[in-house]
């Protein structure tokens, strides 16, 4: 029994490396990308893929533009045979891909591996034996020599069955299975072998593919080993040196940048992470973070929706609502401080300029996202994320102190409630605040008269339900209807008017005019606002709604009803 459960762990050792490249590296060319969605993907699934399911995923990695793909184990089941027999026999398979079948270096296994592949055009035969000081000590109880035998010996296999089916190109991989636990000597020593058993030439390359089977360190001890292999292997002009990094530690993107930076030419791994038990790298994330630094990764991910959707309905596995660019939740901003400077961003952001949006790493639109729900508003938020929703929703432009005083009664709001409140929920609060507020006047309508010395005015209202006329006369409309609530004995004062025309028609397809009034009364002051077809009538409703708002006493109405 350990003291402390800690010390069951040892760490892992650095590579010996001092001269390594590979952090000054910049990637300028994206990998060969190949997806393993349907095989170590599959393999990883409560209910692996059925026929259709897995057509359907072989459907969509095409489109996306994945032009390698491991389509399955085929000596593992029926369903994997079969999957692989219909991809051939119904010519499923698009001239510029290249399916791919994984098998243990086991000659039954190769057999029927072999078997499955007859006729393709082209494939990738994947052979794998795992060859660390674990798995030859505990789980194979064999030599080095021994072990290196079982790859060798599968190799040649493979090699001779090619020969006897010519009509398909087979190219061999090789994946030294728990790569990252096995002496970096070691290593080489197995995959030179294949590489040499193989025959492999510049024109006739090996794939020689070195996975983080189990992530056991940081992802610079990863790219340390793949350099190392990268300078070290034999024949390196006829070798593809690729990456398969699982997520044990939560680094395999990392992992496989660096590894990309350190020399490798291709990378494997699955979308959104699918894969044993954390995950395979997820190639969506990796690819993606290519695009944001300016290169396309050959990947076509623009439409994110639908690509997260036959992931989802295939694997019967949720996508995290944060996951790197897929989830529902990365391109939202509930925060106060993240929605005012995206909103600023967005507003000074120009169609072809460089992306330059604060908080938001790509322009969701690229991958077929709109901006809906890029802001949304909980007990978290400020006024900019109000304004946002507001503008781009219902076309209303706030001034600035409006936005204030508005986000207040939204703050409130949310206090109240706990939860988020939609742009919808917004805009009724917005109208009950300042539009339907009623009380104690109620707008009705108005006439106007043009004097030699200005406008008069008349304004129909209620006073608390009680019908009234209220007469005024002024330089024009808005100073007259000051004047005509003064003959009531409400003494207001107009700090700031602003009209604006609201993004939306009306119904009857006039243009709305919307009045922000900023009214002073009774020691208070508050905004009104007004939406009318016509100005001055939102005008004047704005300046009752701001009267409203600033609570004029009983006793007052009283007086002039
Ligand atoms: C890291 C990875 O993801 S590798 C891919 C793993 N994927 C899968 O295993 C899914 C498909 N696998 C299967 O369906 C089965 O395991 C099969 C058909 C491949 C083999 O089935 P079985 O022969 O019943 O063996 P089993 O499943 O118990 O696997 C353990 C055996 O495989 C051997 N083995 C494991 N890896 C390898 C290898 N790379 N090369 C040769 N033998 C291997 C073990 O030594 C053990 O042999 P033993 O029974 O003689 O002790
Ligand atoms: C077969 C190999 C590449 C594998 O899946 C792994 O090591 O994780």
């Amino acid at each position: 029994m350990h003291a402390q459960p800690s010390q069951k762990y040892r760490p892992f050792p650095p590579v010996n490396l001092a001269d390594r490249q590979w952090p000054d590296a910049v990637i300028s060319q994206p990998p060969v990308w190949m997806s393993t969605d349907l095989r170590d993907g599959n393999q990883s699934l409560f209910e692996p893929m059925d026929a259709g399911k897995k057509m359907r995923m072989f459907k969509m990695l095409c489109q996306i533009g994945f032009k390698e793909i491991e389509v399955a184990f085929p000596a593992a089941s029926q369903t994997d045979f079969n999957f692989v027999r219909t991809l051939i026999e119904g010519n499923h398979i698009p001239a510029d891909v290249t399916i791919e079948v994984l098998t243990q270096a086991r000659e039954p296994l190769i057999r029927r591996t072999m078997a499955s592949v007859r006729g393709a055009r082209r494939v990738i035969v994947h052979i794998y034996n795992a060859i660390s000081p674990t798995f030859r000590d505990v789980v194979f109880n064999m030599s080095k020599d021994e072990v290196k035998a079982m790859a060798v010996e599968s190799v040649k296999l493979v090699k001779a069955m090619a020969a006897e089916m010519p009509e398909t190109e087979v190219i061999m991989q090789y994946s030294p299975e728990t790569f990252t636990a096995t002496e970096l000597e070691f290593a080489k020593e197995v995959c030179d072998a294949v590489t040499e058993a193989w025959d492999a030439t510049p024109a006739r390359k090996v794939i020689i593919n070195c996975p983080a089977t189990v992530e056991v360190a940081t992802p610079n001890i990863y790219a340390d080993q793949i350099e190392w292999m990268h300078r070290n292997l034999a024949r390196r002009d006829s070798v593809i040196l690729s990456l398969h990094p699982h997520n044990d530690r939560g680094t395999a993107v990392a992992a496989a940048e660096f590894g990309v930076m350190a020399g490798a030419d291709r990378v494997e791994g699955c979308l959104f992470g699918h894969g044993e038990r954390t995950g395979n790298v997820d190639l969506v994330t990796v690819a993606l973070n290519m695009y944001t630094q300016g290169m396309h990764p050959g990947l076509d991910f623009s439409d994110m929706n639908a690509v997260g959707r036959t992931v989802e309905e295939c694997t019967q596995i949720d996508i995290h609502p944060r996951h790197p660019y897929a989830g529902d939740l990365v391109f939202t901003a509930f925060s106060g401080s993240h929605q005012d400077a995206i909103k600023k961003g967005f507003a000074v952001q120009q169609e072809d300029a460089h992306w330059n949006v604060p908080y938001l790493p790509i322009d969701p639109k690229d991958l077929g996202r709109n901006y809906d729900s890029i802001i949304r508003v909980n007990s978290q938020s400020g006024k900019g994320g109000v304004a946002y929703l507001m503008e781009s929703q219902y076309g209303v432009v706030m001034p600035r102190r409006l936005q204030v005083e508005f986000s207040g009664v939204v703050q409130q709001y949310t206090d109240a409630h706990g939860s988020e409140v939609t742009a919808a929920d917004i805009w009724q609060l917005f109208n009950r605040t300042y539009i339907e507020s009623a009380s104690p006047l109620r707008f009705h309508d108005y006439q106007l008269q043009s004097q030699e010395d200005g406008q008069a005015i008349r304004i129909s209202v209620d006073i608390n339900g009680v019908p009234a006329v209220l007469g005024g006369q002024g330089n024009g409309p808005v100073d007259a209807a000051i004047q005509a609530l003064q003959g009531m004995g409400i003494y207001a004062q107009v700090r700031s008017f602003e009209e604006r025309s609201v993004g939306a028609s009306t119904s009857a397809g006039e243009a709305t005019a919307c009045a922000f009034v900023e009214v002073v009364c009774q020691d208070k002051v508050c905004y009104g606002v007004g939406m009318h077809a016509n100005i001055v009538t939102a005008s004047i409703q704005a300046i009752i709604s701001g009267v409203n708002r600033c609570g004029v006493a009983p006793a007052v109405m009283a007086k002039s009803a």
